[in-house]
């Protein structure tokens, strides 16, 4: 495993652990007494790894720390977001919301950082990607508070949220396995210009879709507003993410083309876009 991967994994790990730990510890009767201890020594050690001593250990690798901030903190907001699910009624669901959203950002650099390490930056956990997508962000949160506020029982749909939890479970999955199953030919922003050893994917989750990474994306976000019974951003979400990922596949679609074309207009013919009314590139003959 590279080095960033390890950072990411256990600076995950320990933010996780920090929250979710003094609780297990209790139901453990044995372990009681000690589990203040050991939180403490645990939280001590979290914030040294991720917010501090990094630094100080790795100077000459600043890539390191920043790494630690990112990893550590969304792990920490997991857990948070594990507790709040276990411990509250009303917020239950956007605690299942806060999870999806911690663990798609790890995943997402964990997974580049074992898929395809050369093209690992900073921006694979995904945390910049667009205004719209943090204002999309914003409004999914003020839509659960407000309506929480107004129509309380709508929150409390909890077949809806289930269904909404598996939509999302299922969209992440999709999306890891197209990275898994794509290595070193996936890549979080579309080339233009072929690289030496980009190779055509047709197979494992490509066999069922031309874009399977992105049919992923598109049930993620949609599970997400469905778990949390967001009924204006669902529609929203709809709407806008169809319209990014319809530009998107015609745009890699004509590169693709330019790349391995009568072999991709051949896959075209045989396997759909994943997603409803896409139909990518048609190039006129
Ligand atoms: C973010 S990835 C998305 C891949 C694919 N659209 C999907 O949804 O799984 C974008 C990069 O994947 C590459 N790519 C897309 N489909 C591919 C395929 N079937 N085989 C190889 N590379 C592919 C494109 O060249 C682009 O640079």
């Amino acid at each position: 495993m590279i080095r960033q991967a390890k950072i990411s994994f256990v600076t995950f790990l320990s933010g996780a652990s920090v929250v979710l730990l003094p609780p297990l510890m209790t139901i453990i009767p044995s372990a009681s007494f000690l589990w203040q201890d050991l939180w403490h020594a645990l939280l001590m050690i979290h914030f040294l790894v991720c917010n501090g001593a990094f630094s100080a250990i790795y100077v000459h690798q600043k890539d390191s720390y920043k790494i630690a901030v990112r990893a550590g903190n969304l792990g920490f907001a997991f857990g948070l977001s594990v507790l709040l699910s276990f411990y509250s009624t009303w917020w239950c669901h956007f605690g299942w919301y806060m999870m999806a959203l911690t663990f798609f950002h790890w995943s997402e650099y964990q997974t580049t950082a074992l898929t395809n390490s050369k093209s690992l930056t900073l921006e694979s956990f995904l945390l910049d990607h667009s205004r719209e997508y943090k204002l999309a962000a914003v409004a999914s949160c003020l839509e659960f508070v407000l309506e929480n506020l107004i129509f309380p029982d709508l929150k409390q749909l909890h077949w809806v949220s289930g269904f909404g939890a598996v939509l999302t479970i299922g969209g992440e999955i999709l999306r890891k396995l197209s990275m898994f199953t794509a290595q070193t030919n996936f890549n979080h922003h579309i080339q233009h210009t072929k690289q030496d050893g980009h190779i055509l994917v047709t197979r494992g989750v490509y066999r069922l879709f031309r874009h399977p990474s992105y049919v992923g994306w598109f049930a993620w976000s949609l599970g997400t507003q469905i778990m949390l019974c967001n009924p204006v951003c669902l529609i929203a979400y709809t709407i806008v993410s169809w319209r990014f990922f319809n530009e998107r596949i015609y745009e890699e679609e004509i590169c693709l083309l330019n790349f391995f074309g009568e072999d991709y207009l051949e896959y075209q013919r045989r396997v759909p876009t994943g997603i409803p009314f896409i139909y990518g590139y048609q190039q006129m003959l």
